[in-house]
């Protein structure tokens, strides 16, 4: 590898100190959010910034790229690849990596926790008893998840985990998917509206797209209908929010468990009264033990890359064709 003052890598957003140590290790680090005025800082350091590492909050868009002509590698600390542009990326060979398995456990994990939080009013019972309400009576009754019939919007490493879960709560198990997986024995729903109208609980575990952007909309919500529960830890985007919140509000839909947001950190206020509604701060992935390991991912990627090496976890590598030697 070059001598790590030659290498600049620019990360667009604040992330994590165990991050920022890991890549000062090997690399020249720029932090973004430091520069008041962006555009000039980026003038005076195109020249050597070879990798921007991003996350869920801010990747690198066609005006970063374009900004960037020695850009080489973006590494995000996310598995989501919304914040890139990947055909910008594909055309100028610029490789792309992601962090994808290290972080499947905990998202599906939290997934169930919010089915649970939502059908067992977890929270909101909590909030009774730190209230001083149950010392006047008992909390009222909540509703079973065990058995309840589960739909995945989603069927990849994620959506995949979930379901694995929710087999063991001795759940039905459907999915839609961009294509049905002849390993799964799952009922397979080619549209989304069929999928909602025959479940009780729809996960939302799919990649941001253009293709499933507001994938949720209004007849999606009312196919799953007053009793039915959405649990986002997808991106807010998949789902249309105002009709998600007026849906809430007007008792079309049973409950939900949201752990993203249209406009993060910004979540709709008109939910914070529900108690039918459970709210997290986009945190499926975050433990100790995963955002280290997303964080030596991220790391890996970069000193493979400027090794010369196949990344660990490619999501876009024709770079390897025109640069590498072998
Ligand atoms: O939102 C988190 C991720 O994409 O990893």
């Amino acid at each position: 590898m070059d001598n790590k003052n030659n290498i600049g890598v620019l990360m667009a957003c604040p992330i994590s100190t165990y991050l920022e140590q890991g890549l000062e290790k090997s690399f020249k680090v720029f932090k973004l959010w430091h520069f008041k005025d962006k555009n000039q800082f980026i003038n005076s350091h195109k020249d050597s910034i070879q990798a921007v590492v991003g996350s869920s909050v801010a990747g690198a868009d066609a005006e970063l790229i374009e900004s960037l002509p020695e850009l080489e590698i973006v590494a995000t600390y996310s598995v989501g690849l919304d914040k890139i542009d990947l055909a910008k990326c594909k055309e100028r060979g610029i490789r792309v990596a992601n962090t994808p398995d290290v972080l499947t456990n905990d998202v599906a994990d939290l997934a169930i926790g919010l089915i649970l939080a939502v059908l067992r009013r977890i929270c909101e019972s909590d909030r009774y008893v730190r209230s001083g309400k149950w010392k006047k009576g008992d909390y009222k009754l909540s509703t079973k998840f065990t058995g309840k019939s589960v739909g995945i919007l989603g069927m990849g490493r994620i959506g995949t985990a979930v379901a694995k879960r929710a087999e063991a709560f001795n759940c039905t198990i459907s999915y839609t998917s961009r294509n049905e997986k002849s390993t799964l024995t799952y009922k397979y729903y080619p549209n989304i509206i069929d999928l909602a109208s025959n479940c009780q609980i729809l996960v939302v575990a799919c990649s941001l797209t253009e293709e499933t952007r507001r994938i949720v909309n209004r007849q999606v919500i009312d196919a799953l209908g007053p009793r039915g529960v959405l649990i986002n830890i997808g991106r807010g985007l998949l789902v249309d929010e105002p009709e998600l919140v007026s849906a809430l509000i007007e008792g079309r839909l049973g409950g939900a468990g949201l752990d993203v947001f249209e406009h993060e950190p910004e979540v709709p206020e008109e939910l914070f009264g529900l108690e039918n509604v459970v709210l997290l701060p986009h945190v499926a992935s975050a433990t100790v033990e995963t955002r280290k390991a997303m964080a030596d991912l991220v790391v890996g990627n970069l000193q493979a890359h400027f090794e010369k090496k196949p990344l660990l976890t490619p999501v876009v590598d024709n770079f390897v064709l025109k640069n590498l030697q072998p």
